[in-house]
């Protein structure tokens, strides 16, 4: 990694939501530089939420984020028909990752087409430099979607559902990008729904549930009692529902309940 380091990430009874209704509750945590972190839990308990913040793209109601700068930041949002759609060739859009490097007015040079063209290699896609987004198939849009965020070279690397509607192959491929970027002691924060994969793959994970159900070693987090509770505290979105206002936590939110007491610092 030739950027900056990535930062130690401190998130301080951090309450997001929606015009003023919270979807995610009361959550404190330390990521340190270089974790693998998954993030798990019910449909609508507010992963893409967490992740949308943590990007910059969405204020926080109340609480903070600390450590993060936009600079440190690459985000691959939920696989969107955006980047297929767009009238483009693959190292047109990988070559956008460098976009925070070469600036607007600057010039793209041979040396950033040799780096376009590596990280291209790094995914397997070389030879597909001139072929249209539309003509690929879902795996190999998501491999150029990562070749974009190894030309980022970003020290903290923020994926939501990176494998969903991806192949087996393409996702072994994408986790092995993954854990080289982690012995480049960047950090990883992924949201994702298999929980296998979690197990195999990432040593931390945060439970949520609108709330943190729990946080620390992912064998910890995930047992069978902590997933019950998670489904357990499941509930629609409340549009009635009142902007979060008390500094205590969370209904239902219960300390023991995480591996390591309520401002967690994870253990690697
Ligand atoms: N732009 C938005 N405006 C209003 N409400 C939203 C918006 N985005 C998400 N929500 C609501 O916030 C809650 C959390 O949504 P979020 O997408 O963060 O959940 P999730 O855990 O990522 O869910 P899934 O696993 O289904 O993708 C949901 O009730 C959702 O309907």
């Amino acid at each position: 990694m030739t950027g900056p380091q990535a930062p130690t990430i401190t998130l301080r009874d951090l309450t997001l939501g929606y015009e003023r209704h919270p979807a995610v509750h009361h959550l404190s945590l330390h990521i340190e530089p270089g974790a693998l972190v998954a993030v798990v839990g019910p449909n609508g308990a507010g992963k893409s939420t967490l992740v949308k913040a943590l990007a910059g793209a969405l204020a926080p109601l109340s609480g903070h984020i600390e450590g993060l700068r936009r600079e440190h930041i690459a985000w691959l949002p939920q696989h969107s028909e955006l980047d297929a759609s767009f009238p483009i060739d693959v190292r047109g859009m990988v070559a956008s990752g460098l976009w925070r490097r070469v600036g607007a007015l600057g010039r793209f040079t041979a040396a950033h087409r040799q780096q376009c063209d590596a990280a291209l290699a790094a995914v397997g896609l070389s030879g597909f430099e001139r072929r249209g987004l539309d003509t690929l198939s879902g795996g190999q849009l998501q491999r150029a979607r990562f070749a974009r965020l190894v030309l980022q070279d970003a020290p903290v690397v923020l994926l939501d559902e990176p494998f969903a509607a991806v192949d087996q192959r393409t996702t072994a491929d994408l986790l092995a990008l993954l854990h080289g970027w982690q012995r480049q002691d960047k950090t990883v924060i992924a949201v994702l729904h298999d929980l296998a994969q979690v197990r195999e793959h990432f040593p931390q994970t945060l439970l949520l549930a609108r709330e943190p159900v729990a946080w620390g070693a992912t064998a910890e987090v995930l047992t069978d009692a902590n997933w019950a509770r998670a489904q357990s505290l499941r509930e629609p979105f409340d549009e009635q529902a009142g902007e979060c206002e008390t500094g205590s936590p969370a209904r239902g939110y219960h300390p023991h309940m995480h591996s390591q007491g309520p401002a967690l610092e994870a253990t690697p």
